[in-house]
């Protein structure tokens, strides 16, 4: 019944047009490249400036394209940041999703969807003793505040109402579900521990049920 009422509201939303599509050569500091056909769009919900990358050969692809929602995270996507899994996370769905051809969504959604102010407020907590959920709850933030209503007219805009999806984390499936998009499959995300980030891995795995397979020795620490 809440999933039926989830499915109304989202169909509800006047579907997004596409705004503009411009092709951006990739260069990473690895030394891999690749094209990308970058969309922006008209009508999204939310009002933020998402964005898709196009990779690969998504306009030809029989299959089900390849999707990754990427939540925006400033301090892993841009400055390397060790205390989470962000940047080589997005460094490795551009190849995968380049290779097998799909769709790359850059969601403004900084810190579960809190901001990045109040992220690195989190993180303060974090480093008093509370973990990655329980720190949000502290500022009097939700665990998770993302809303993929955005995503999924995106997704819509191109008529991807059936995906395979890129990610550990099951909340994305059942969400786009609600909205109208079927994940086919969930393909897990390679597993980027550091000493850094380890407690947040462990915290995804144990309260979310992300599909992260910690190495024995670090998962026994
Ligand atoms: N509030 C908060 N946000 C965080 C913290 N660490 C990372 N983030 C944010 O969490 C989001 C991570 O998003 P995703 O890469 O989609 O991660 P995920 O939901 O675990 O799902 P997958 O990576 O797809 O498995 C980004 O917006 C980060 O900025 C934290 O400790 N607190
Ligand atoms: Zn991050």
């Amino acid at each position: 019944m809440v999933h039926d009422l989830l499915a109304t509201k989202a169909s509800s939303a006047e579907p997004a047009t596409i705004r503009t599509r411009v092709r951006i050569p990739l260069a990473f500091g690895d030394g891999y490249r690749t094209p990308a056909d970058v969309f922006t769009f008209n009508g999204l919900v939310d009002g933020r400036e998402h964005l898709m990358l196009g990779l690969g050969d998504w306009e030809n692809s029989d299959s089900e394209p390849l999707v990754r929602l990427h939540s925006e995270c400033l301090t892993g996507d841009v400055f390397g940041s060790q205390r989470c899994d962000c940047g080589p996370q997005l460094r490795e769905a551009v190849e995968r999703i380049a290779a097998a051809g799909g769709f790359l969504l850059y969601l403004r959604q900084e810190g579960r969807g809190i901001g990045l102010y109040e992220k690195l407020d989190a993180y303060a907590l974090q480093d008093q003793g509370l973990d990655t959920y329980a720190a949000n709850t502290a500022l009097g933030r939700k665990e998770d505040e993302r809303d993929y209503s955005a995503a999924a007219q995106m997704l819509h805009a191109f008529g991807a109402d059936r995906v395979r999806l890129l990610t550990n984390n099951p909340d994305k499936t059942l969400r786009l579900a609600e909205l109208g998009v079927e994940v086919t499959e969930q393909i897990p995300t390679g597993v980027y521990a550091t000493a850094y980030n380890l407690r947040y891995l462990q915290a995804k795995r144990d309260h979310t049920a992300h599909t992260i397979e910690l190495p024995p020795l670090l998962a026994a620490s």
